[in-house]
């Protein structure tokens, strides 16, 4: 009995090699776009034209014959006939993808190297052809030294071709069968080949993707990558402080005519006590924060329309690695600089529990949007606005610092948690990267006002009754002549009741008292402070984020002040992002475990940022 003969597609992961087994032998391999879809081999019938049968084999996709994950171990023990029983494959059709020749091309080579009869069918030209760009088969062909069919799998083109190839790729081996294997390459000379292969295949190539192909070299460049992400985010945070003044200015003086307004127009009272200290000196010291929002945004914006986000996850994939994470953590944390909320809800597309559970936990360490007015008002009122450098303001730098605190704490937790709670292994992923675009102006006014309207619905409602109920308590019970208003207060009691839990950390009442409105939403620590120095600081007229500003300024020190922004940069000050993981999580287990373990951080660094600035002599 003759068995069968077998023909063995092979390539890289997501070139469409199940898309043509199924193609051509009407199974139904499951397909999809993005790597690591086949894990197992699975064979199948097709019939070549000659109407002789062969067994194809559909593999999983493989980098290299170096396996080094399980899937691509079956392929390369298939291709080397390593496999207990079975015989080497009599023909290996080599599947690439034509839209990404170059990268596919390294492995192509280690295949080809092995001097087995080969067909390379050079898939999703259709791909290729969209995006620009024109190949010639024959002349690939005659670099590699094989045959090779245009193929569009999905749309079964070139695919009789393929057959045929194969068929005659048997005889021919047939009639020489004592090909030699040819010298083994290293990995950086088959890098090296493969780009002047994938050149000298090319026929024309669109500008646009010459262009687009040039900034990836550049943008996605191990080296150079990474060095010009931190450069944006570092102008980002430059521009949030240097470029928001003047808007802030017209905010404050829009505050100020408006506190004067009511000043001169209403009675001496509680009410007019309650719209200049509670509304105004509360509410409008969040407000003012609109502009540094905006533009946050606006950068945030045009990385993601322009493509570039999608390759700052990428150039993130490693790095995320090393803590245990895949990329697909990258967009969750992402949204997270927004709000926890939606970055906690977007977790939904890890598909690994484990993996997805660690993003939840470190969810709440990115520096969400809530943070930045607390972070601005205290920056702006302890650190001067001088520059350390040509162009560096030290306010930026600053703010520039504690985003990387939150960024390098969540890592650091990441790769703890991975070690012990939600110990497993990390799973792959390459992401397909968009096209580069010019931003639609259309569409980034959207998305800014979109940003800008849920900052003021926030400070509209949440922030507004949350200030409301603090001035109750900071204005009664009223005080006896000579007692401070804050002393005598219920908020000054319940301040002085806990005070001695963050004496310790160098923090003063106020900021004490600041901390439990600001459960409801981290901006409150903001209007907190401001309308109880209001309150407390009876003299001034002037209720706005300025006076906060100087209050700041006049009454903390810098270690007592540096304290307060390390505690931010861990507290998780947010009610509703424990209800969002409790609901993720089905349970109050993690929400428990996240709510302890964030606490216990923020108050180690709150206290040893004190300490460390004491003994620094600031
Ligand atoms: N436009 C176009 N899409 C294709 C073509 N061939 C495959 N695809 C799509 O490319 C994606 C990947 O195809 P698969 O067949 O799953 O790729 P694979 O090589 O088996 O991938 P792994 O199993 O992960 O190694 C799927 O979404 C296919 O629909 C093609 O010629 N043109
Ligand atoms: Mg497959």
């Amino acid at each position: 009995m003759t068995r069968s003969r077998t023909v063995a597609l092979v390539g890289n992961p997501n070139a469409g090699k199940s898309a043509l087994f199924n193609a051509l032998t009407g199974a139904r391999q499951k397909i999809a776009n993005y790597p690591g879809v086949t894990v197992e081999r699975k064979a199948g019938r097709l019939t070549l034209p000659s109407g002789e049968p062969v067994e194809l084999i559909d593999l999983p996709g493989s980098y290299s014959l170096d396996a080094s994950s399980p899937d691509e171990e079956v392929t390369r023990r298939f291709v080397l006939g390593e496999f207990e029983g079975e015989a080497k494959p009599e023909v290996i059709v080599l599947v690439l993808d034509a839209a990404n020749l170059e990268q596919h091309l390294v492995f192509a080579q280690e295949i080809i190297a092995l001097g087995r009869p080969v067909v390379v069918a050079l898939n999703m030209i259709d791909l290729a052809e969209r995006d620009g760009l024109v190949l010639d088969p024959d002349a690939l062909s005659s670099s590699l030294g094989v045959p090779v069919v245009a193929t569009v799998a999905v749309r079964r083109k070139g695919l009789v071709e393929l057959a045929q190839a194969i068929a005659d790729a048997e005889h021919r081996f047939d009639d020489h069968p004592d090909a030699e294997p040819q010298p083994h390459l290293t990995l950086p000379e088959r890098r090296l080949a493969a780009r002047n292969i994938a050149k000298a295949a090319i026929l024309s190539e669109s500008k646009g993707r010459r262009l687009h192909a040039g900034l990836d070299k550049v943008l996605l460049n191990p080296w150079i990558g990474p060095f010009i992400l931190f450069a944006i985010l570092f102008v980002v945070f430059q521009a949030v402080f240097a470029w928001a003044d003047p808007f802030i200015g017209l905010i404050e003086g829009a505050t100020e005519w408006l506190a004067g307004i009511v000043a001169s127009s209403l009675p001496d009272g509680i009410v007019r006590d309650f719209i200049t200290e509670g509304v105004i000196a509360g509410v409008g010291s969040v407000v003012v924060f609109l502009p540094q929002i905006v533009i946050l945004f606006a950068f945030i914006l045009v990385m993601e329309a322009t493509g570039y986000m999608a390759r700052a996850a990428f150039l993130m994939d490693r790095l995320m690695a090393g803590v245990g994470l895949s990329g697909r953590s990258f967009i969750p944390l992402l949204s997270s600089f927004a709000c926890a909320i939606p970055g906690i809800m977007a977790t939904r597309s890890i598909a690994d529990p484990k993996d997805r559970l660690t993003t939840i936990l470190i969810a709440p360490m990115m520096t969400c949007s809530a943070r930045l007015p607390v972070y601005a008002v205290i920056i702006a009122a302890v650190i001067p606005a001088t520059t350390v450098g040509p162009g560096i303001g030290l306010q930026g730098l600053v703010l520039f610092a504690l985003y990387i605190a939150g960024i390098l704490g969540a890592l650091v937790v990441a790769l703890v948690l991975r070690r012990s709670v939600t110990k497993g292994g990390a799973s792959g992923f390459i992401m397909e990267l968009p096209r580069y675009q010019l931003p639609r102006l259309k569409d980034l006014a959207i998305g800014l006002w979109q940003r800008a309207w849920v900052f003021l619905r926030r400070a509209g409602t949440i922030i507004f009754a949350a200030t409301v109920i603090l001035w109750l308590l900071l204005t009664f019970p009223k005080a006896n002549e000579g007692e401070s208003q804050l002393d005598a207060s219920f908020a000054g009691q319940i301040a002085t009741a806990m005070q001695p839990v963050f004496e310790p950390v160098g923090f003063n009442r106020e900021m004490t008292l600041a901390l439990v409105p600001a459960m409801a939403a981290r901006e409150v620590a903001v209007s907190s402070l401001a309308t109880t120095y209001a309150i407390d600081d009876d003299g001034s007229e002037e209720q706005t984020e300025a006076a906060l500003r100087d209050q700041i300024a006049a009454r903390w020190s810098l270690p007592t002040a540096l304290a307060f922004l390390a505690w931010f940069v861990f507290a998780p000050q947010c009610l509703s992002t424990i209800a969002v993981a409790r609901r993720e999580t089905n349970g109050w287990k993690w929400p428990s475990f996240m709510l302890a373990y964030l606490f216990a951080l923020a108050y180690v660094f709150a206290g040893i940022t004190y300490w460390a600035a004491i003994a620094l002599g600031l």
